[in-house]
């Protein structure tokens, strides 16, 4: 970057610092966006002069709300739910809903930045937008999940609606959640619309949603490795997280004929020298889904695995990456480790999984880096067409869905390749990304003038 465009870009991040105090998370993901976006916005005045990088880093609207809800006990508790309504230029709002006790509103407005420009990459036609709560599911009875569900959407209904704001899960919310909020948002409204996605299938729920973004990150690992003339199979995998996009990302690594070494929770991480199979993978989605259980239970259950307390899987000596679980897993200590063990492509699962200077590591050395609105957007692609399938009044089945999936991550990975070119032929797919998916919001809004 030109000196004139580093001391751009510093001033335009203190006036975001000076509007955003103590949101480090949001900070961090407007400076990648930014350091990309400024000299492409330079180039291309009529973003400058709207000023629409300013405008996307303000969200539309935050809704903050108390949630109250009594335990097993008959004791009340207090939290705090959130939902972020960041740009909807090109659609509703969609995105996630997060239920974590790490949740703040930096969190979510970090995740609702990010979801603009992973939605607009999909081609689909959705708005960005992120919420959530600061409750925790764990060691929760499924009537105290139901029991915060409902109060949670007691609020949330007056602020969604299937052409206005779209929530799905995110961590902490899976099916089950989906379900207790969509049956109060139904007894609420007297209304039955694709409110939510991810629901079940018998309520309107799509084929494919739960696989969806696991699946899609590994579809964007492929079409990176295939530019190299490589594909997954004999390749081994380090894998984090044991949740929805975890094992399903496991799973396809599988079905390529890859090896899965790890994975891993927030108490610690396995490894399996014998690799992580098919029917582990089931055993695994029966421990989180059904018994809730902890990961360490897996060395416990399969011989020859170990099981590491406190520990991230990064120093797992393997060939492929897919942080899967949550931000800032992966620091610049774990990129330098991941590189000198041969790691040669990162996916990223989750979303904003590596810290700005790892990803810095990882791009100066030239390996394949997948970034989260690229790679994990698979899940918000499937939530669009269940959207469709919703207002269409239809279901498309599990094999059509598939290839569309399939159709949506190959495009997302073109539009990338195609932005983050460069002369001497390596791809940075994070530049790629930032751009291909400012290009289609930014046009939209200029459309609408200064509103
Ligand atoms: N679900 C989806 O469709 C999409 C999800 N994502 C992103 O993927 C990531 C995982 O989401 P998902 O699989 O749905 O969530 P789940 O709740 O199903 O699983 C989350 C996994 O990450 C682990 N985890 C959570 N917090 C931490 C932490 N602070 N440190 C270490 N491990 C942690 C959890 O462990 P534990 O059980 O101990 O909490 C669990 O194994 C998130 O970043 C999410 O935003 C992105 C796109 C779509
Ligand atoms: O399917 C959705 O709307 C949620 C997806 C999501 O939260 C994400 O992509 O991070």
């Amino acid at each position: 970057m030109a000196a004139d465009q580093s001391t751009e870009l510093e001033g335009f991040m203190e006036r975001v610092k000076a509007r955003n105090p103590g949101e480090p998370e949001f900070l961090q993901a407007v400076q990648e966006v930014a350091a990309d976006i400024m000299p492409f916005v330079e180039a291309n005045p009529k973003y400058r002069d709207a000023k629409i990088l300013e405008r996307l880093t303000e969200p539309d609207r935050i809704v903050s709300f108390r949630v109250c809800w009594q335990d097993d006990k008959g004791d009340v508790q207090v939290n705090r739910g959130f939902r972020i309504q960041a740009n909807n230029a090109i659609g509703p709002y969609k995105g996630g809903l997060r239920f974590h006790p790490s949740v703040t509103q930096s969190v979510l407005k970090f995740l609702a930045f990010e979801q603009i420009f992973k939605n607009s990459l999909t081609g689909l036609p959705m708005g960005g937008g992120k919420g959530g709560a600061d409750f925790d599911p764990k060691g929760k009875s499924a009537a105290e999940v139901m029991r915060f569900c409902q109060s949670f959407m007691t609020e949330l209904y007056r602020h969604v609606g299937h052409d206005t704001d779209v929530p799905a899960g995110d961590i902490g919310v899976g099916g089950r959640e989906i379900g207790y909020m969509f049956g109060q948002y139904k007894r609420i409204t007297n209304n039955f619309t694709g409110v939510l996605t991810g629901k079940g299938l018998e309520y309107g729920g799509s084929e494919m949603r739960p696989e969806a973004t696991g699946y899609g990150a590994v579809y964007f690992m492929e079409d990176m490795l295939h530019t190299k003339g490589e594909q997954i199979e004999g390749k081994t995998a380090v894998i984090s997280g044991s949740g929805n996009v975890a094992t399903h990302a496991a799973e396809k690594v599988n079905h390529r004929g890859g090896k899965v070494l790890t994975l891993s929770d927030s108490a610690g991480f396995i490894y399996d020298p014998d690799g992580i199979d098919l029917e582990k993978i089931e055993w695994v989605k029966e421990l989180k889904n059904v018994r809730r259980g902890r990961i360490s239970e897996y060395a416990e259950h399969f011989p020859g695995a170990e099981y590491h307390q406190g520990k991230r899987p990064w120093g797992v000596a393997a060939d492929l990456a897919l942080p899967c679980a949550t931000q800032n897993e992966i620091d610049l200590e774990d990129a330098k480790t991941l590189l000198a063990n041969g790691c040669k492509a990162v996916a990223e699962g989750a979303n904003m999984p590596t810290s700005l200077d790892g990803v810095h590591a990882f791009l100066e050395a030239g390996v394949l880096f997948g970034p989260a609105k690229a790679a994990n957007a698979g899940g918000v692609a499937m939530s669009g067409l269940e959207m469709s399938q919703n207002s269409a009044r239809r279901a498309l089945s599990s094999e059509e869905l598939r290839d569309l999936l399939r159709s949506i991550m190959d495009g997302i990975h073109k539009r990338c390749y195609e932005a983050g070119l460069q002369g001497d032929g390596f791809c940075n797919y994070v530049k790629g990304a930032n751009i291909a998916g400012f290009k289609k919001v930014g046009d939209a809004m200029l459309a609408f003038g200064v509103v």
